[in-house]
């Protein structure tokens, strides 16, 4: 058996009726075939009535993704959005309780920009609504002028990972250039969380979860989109599945599969 991997969908309206439908980008659908070498389940953005612990249940490993919408102030007693910034409440009540209850179960868990905005919150921190508006800060977002070509997901700035940390470890440097898609940021870190990496304006890049029993990793960048030609957004993938295949190992009483490259 392959690794069963939760990918968090979003809601999104599609179609000449434009119908809600759970949507998720196929590069996410592809690194977890590709790489991870699991089973990609979409984990759809179905608000109250999802059985978060029934998902948390199934999964060998869980992926949150990243998206434009914005996790709702009110999960973390932020100020409202203003009139027109995308949220997606459908998602917020799925994708939160489910970090809470793959944390618990050791799930291993790869948490994607707005996963780790996700993750965050979750455990109890708070988010920055517009990074480039604090002082001292440069801009994260993408520019919307490049928002359908190549530069949209180029490298934006470096990172510089904490020495000795467990991502260091993971891709074997202490500093990396990154893709940057996002507004919003870690303002108080959630207890329980510990920064893995940060950008030269201070910016929480990547953090992890203390004493997790399972891999828990949290990054603001976007290593799917160049996971095939990037040694780093390869490597972090690879970490996720190795534990993915020992949980899923574990959870049916077997030795850990290896993977087909190996
Ligand atoms: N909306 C949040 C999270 C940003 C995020 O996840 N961006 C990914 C967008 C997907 C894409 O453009 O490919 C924020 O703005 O911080």
């Amino acid at each position: 058996m392959k690794p069963l991997i939760g990918i968090s969908c979003c809601i999104k309206p599609f179609g000449p009726y434009q119908r809600p439908n759970h949507a998720v980008s196929d590069t996410y659908v592809r690194v977890v075939d590709l790489v991870v070498g699991g089973l990609p389940c979409l984990i759809p953005a179905m608000g109250e009535r999802a059985d978060v612990a029934g998902f948390a249940d199934a999964i060998d490993g869980l992926i949150l993704t990243g998206s434009p919408s914005n996790v709702r102030p009110s999960h973390y007693g932020g100020p409202p959005h203003p009139a027109g910034v995308p949220e997606d409440p459908a998602r917020d009540a799925v994708t939160l309780p489910l970090v809470r209850e793959a944390i618990a179960r050791g799930v291993p868990l790869l948490a994607i920009c707005r996963g780790m905005q996700e993750l965050n919150v979750a455990l109890g921190g708070t988010l920055d609504q517009r990074i480039q508006d604090l002082p001292g800060r440069i801009d994260h977002s993408t520019p919307t002028e490049q928002a359908f070509g190549p530069v949209r997901t180029a490298k934006a700035h470096a990172v510089r990972l904490a020495p000795g940390g467990a991502l260091a470890a993971i891709v074997g440097r202490e500093e990396l250039a990154v893709n940057s898609l996002h507004n919003q940021g870690v303002a108080r870190l959630a207890p329980g969380l510990v920064v893995e990496a940060t950008a030269p304006d201070g910016t929480i890049e990547a953090v992890r979860v203390a004493g997790a029993a399972g891999f828990a990793l949290g990054v603001q960048w976007h290593p799917e989109y160049d996971f095939e030609t990037d040694s780093a957004s390869r490597a972090i993938f690879l970490a996720f599945a190795e534990a993915a295949r020992r949980h899923a190992a574990a959870r049916r009483g077997e030795a850990p599969r290896r993977l087909a490259a190996e």
